[in-house]
């Protein structure tokens, strides 16, 4: 297992070209929020807006439509039970993160198995949280995409079928290679399964240890694939370890970091890296 370090933050975000519209920086469907957890798609789709993604559609329970406009006006919002409507966006985005609060119910399911049936071999599939849940429960097939998994670990017991206690490098990339998609297991020292390699995070806290950290990592998973699409894992390598990055510079003063901190911090820290690659000087540590 390799150790990630900070040079993949520079390899990915780089200065935006000028000749450019929102268009050249993806677009991106979250969809989640149930009646009951709509707090974890709003921390989503705040982390791939300020991620710098182009257009931002979210499809969620219509119960979660004004707190998301007036928290983000920034996105655009359809009822997730729109069978038709969430088919033809769908269709047209180039990142689709689903479920951060989606939840386990019947109507959850058959939202799944709708974007399921819709995705395609050119798009990112960034799939966290209740969508785990649901596959591993009702053994539904993996959809078209490539494919980036998010569980923690009682999720990825659940997706692999391997105990949390058994769930060492050489059982764990067997399975990642059965699915054939890159796995980003959550826990402290996240793991991340790709193609051809393992790698360890060595950065994040305790500090981070509160609900809705996870999705904002999807959202951010998710904006980063849908903005930086050159090289899809590595995008997905940067997203992992800007959320425990900034986590880490936003603990040296408080005792917990809010996951809405981090999406906020965003912008900046970008910037700061966009600026390293091109030899200015500025302090950032890691
Ligand atoms: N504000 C919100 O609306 C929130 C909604 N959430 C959503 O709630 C749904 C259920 O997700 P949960 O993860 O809460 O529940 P789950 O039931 O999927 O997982 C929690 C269970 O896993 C166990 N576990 C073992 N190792 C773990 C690890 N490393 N990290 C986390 N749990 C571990 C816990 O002890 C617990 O029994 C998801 O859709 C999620 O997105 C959560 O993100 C919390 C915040
Ligand atoms: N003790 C810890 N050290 C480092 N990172 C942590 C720690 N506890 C939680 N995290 C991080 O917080 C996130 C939790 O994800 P998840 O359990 O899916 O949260 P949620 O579903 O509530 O959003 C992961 O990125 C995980 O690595
Ligand atoms: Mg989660």
């Amino acid at each position: 297992m390799q150790k990630l370090d900070s040079s993949i933050l520079k390899t990915v975000i780089t200065p935006r070209p000028q000749e450019s519209f929102k268009g050249t920086f993806g677009k991106i469907l979250l969809v989640g929020g149930n009646h009951q957890f709509g707090g974890a798609i709003i921390m989503a789709s705040t982390a791939s807006v300020y991620s710098g993604t182009g257009l931002v559609t979210v499809a969620t329970d219509p119960i979660n439509s004004s707190a998301i406009h007036s928290q983000l006006p920034e996105a655009m919002v359809i009822d997730f039970n729109d069978t038709k409507a969430v088919a033809q966006l769908t269709e047209k985005v180039d990142t689709i993160v689903i479920g951060p609060g989606l939840g386990e119910e019947v109507e959850s399911k058959a939202i799944l198995e709708n974007v399921f049936q819709h995705t395609n071999e050119h798009q990112v599939v960034v799939i966290d949280g209740s969508a785990i849940t649901l596959m591993a429960r009702d053994h539904i097939a993996q959809p078209k995409g490539h494919i980036i998994y998010t569980p923690h670990q009682m999720e990825w017991q659940r997706l692999s079928g391997i105990k949390i206690a058994d769930q060492t490098e050489t059982v764990n990339r067997k399975v990642r290679d059965e699915l054939n998609a890159t796995v980003i297991l959550k826990k402290h020292h996240t793991e991340i399964y790709t193609d051809t390699k393992v790698y360890q995070l060595p950065i994040g806290s305790a500090a981070q240890a509160v609900g809705g950290m996870g999705d904002t990592l999807a959202g951010m998973v998710g904006g980063f694939t849908a903005q930086f699409r050159k090289n899809i894992t590595n995008a997905a390598l940067a997203a992992t370890y800007a959320h425990s990055a900034i986590a880490d510079e936003i603990a040296e003063q408080q005792y917990v970091v809010l996951p809405h901190q981090i999406s906020h911090a965003l912008p900046g820290f970008m910037k700061k890296i966009s600026l390293m690659g091109q030899n200015h000087t500025i302090g950032f540590h890691n």
